[in-house]
């Protein structure tokens, strides 16, 4: 038990959490269309911010969850009812009991009404687990993804609650996975300081978007090296047919490209768009119904297999448990793990482990503020412990907001390339959290000082 041990020499029972505290911040990205797809037109990417501090320790563990505008306030909420089952309890009995401790939180008697594990709760807990991760890699002094890269298997087994899940991977199984891969990550690790990770861009292809606005991205994303590219589909076929022109124009037919519509379709009419969007080629379609519809994804990816166009879900699929059925039912080509829709690193652990069972690529979400941030380290450790491989993976990448984060990621050449800071890479800049903070943060008043009133 390495880690362990170097966290009990660390840690004592006087570093007890001493405060959290959650913020709202939202950034008012719907003023330009960034983000927007099939059913949310108007995004403003938002965090509910926590920040943890532990008594006797000078690391401060920030995190967030990923929300959109008027809802953050509501996650703040879901954060604020979780807090006191955190705040007074030792840091170290958190960290080396961390499975018990997240089902302690995802399990509350009253709190799991609300849930249990999804949901606003759901959201709210990863906010919390993201922060504790990130004191915990400024405790050891490394990156979050290195901070997985160096626990045994039993270590790393001891994060997940594998209540429910148990019929897929088994504790056994899933240190069957990690042993495999254990002798060899080292060389693992070299690869990817070499190599970077290659990464797909969304940015290009955002539904609110001009044709003239596409082009010129594209171009731009081109002359960057990236070579993957996703565009969001749905509203209107004959559009999206115009939109995949202009792209395909630019980026050629050698390129990868996704579609994305984002939950918009009834299953017919995802088999019937998707037949007329055919003929550009996309790699997948991404979230064509219901992302709680698993068996319609099964029956949309089996009739669209003659195609060659692959389905991927998850952004929005609400906890292991559904990741688990939508691999038993074969449903999903590319399972897009997102870092603040599951309950923080130890479920996305369980479900990086349980795609690897199933072999399906792990190919994670990040459209959002810091999701990027979040999702590199799982991808990074995928590679170095428990696939063992990218190919066929890509991770997304959007190119919104990196500016307000102390470590913003480093992309270059098509490529993630591997974070350096202790922690887990969410945490914003002081500036941008006082300014962006709802409603009182400088460019909210103006945004809601400008507006006419009713
Ligand atoms: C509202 C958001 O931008 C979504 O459109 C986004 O997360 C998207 O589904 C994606 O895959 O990046
Ligand atoms: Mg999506």
């Amino acid at each position: 038990m390495a880690l362990f041990k170097s966290l009990r020499q660390k840690l004592g029972p006087e570093n007890v959490v001493s405060e959290a505290v959650v913020r709202d911040i939202r950034f008012p990205t719907s003023l330009e269309a960034h983000g927007s797809d099939a059913v949310h037109t108007d995004p403003d990417y938002s965090a509910a911010y926590v920040e943890l501090r532990v008594s006797g320790l000078e690391a401060v563990g920030h995190g967030h969850t990923f929300t959109l505008g008027r809802g953050t306030e509501v996650v703040v909420s879901a954060v604020n009812a979780l807090l006191p089952l955190v705040v007074g309890r030792p840091l170290l009995g958190i960290l080396t009991d961390f499975a018990g401790f997240w089902r302690g939180l995802t399990n509350e008697s009253q709190l799991r009404w609300l849930g249990p594990e999804k949901g606003v709760t759901h959201l709210a807990l990863s906010a919390i687990i993201n922060s504790l991760w990130d004191v915990w890699g400024k405790i050891e002094q490394k990156p979050v993804w290195k901070l997985l890269a160096d626990m045994t298997p039993e270590e790393t087994v001891s994060l997940i609650d594998f209540r429910y899940i148990s019929d897929a991977v088994s504790k056994e199984e899933a240190l069957v996975i990690l042993r495999e891969k254990f002798p060899t990550r080292g060389e693992r690790e070299e690869r990817a300081r070499r190599e970077g990770y290659p990464l797909y861009t969304t940015s290009v292809g955002w539904l609110g978007y001009s044709d003239d606005k596409i082009r010129e991205l594209c171009s731009r994303a081109l002359g960057e090296g990236i070579t993957q590219f996703k565009m969001k589909v749905g509203v209107n076929v004959e559009d999206d047919a115009r939109r995949a022109q202009v792209i395909r124009d630019q980026i050629g037919w050698e390129r990868s490209l996704m579609m994305d519509a984002n939950q918009r379709w009834d299953t017919d009419e995802a088999l019937a768009h998707m037949t007329r969007l055919a003929k550009f080629k996309p790699v997948w379609i991404e979230e064509p119904t219901s992302p709680d519809d698993i068996l319609a994804h099964a029956k949309i990816r089996q009739a669209l297999r003659k195609f060659g166009i692959g389905v991927a879900t998850g952004e929005h699929a609400h906890n292991r448990v559904m990741f688990k059925q939508f691999l038993q039912a074969e449903a999903m080509d590319f399972c897009q793990i997102d870092a603040c829709r599951l309950g923080g690193v130890n479920e996305l652990v369980a479900v990086v482990i349980m795609a690897a069972k199933f072999g399906v690529p792990v190919c994670p979400h990040a459209g959002g503020v810091g999701l990027c941030e979040y999702v590199q380290h799982l991808a990074f450790f995928d590679f170095i412990c428990v696939s063992g491989t990218k190919d066929g993976r890509v991770v997304e990448f959007v190119d919104h907001l990196h500016e307000h984060f102390v470590e913003p990621v480093t992309v270059k050449g098509g490529c993630y390339w591997l974070p350096g800071r202790p922690g887990y890479s969410g945490e914003m800049l002081p500036q941008s959290l006082d300014e962006h903070e709802y409603p009182h943060g400088a460019v909210w008043k103006t945004i809601l000082e400008s507006k006419p009133s009713s």
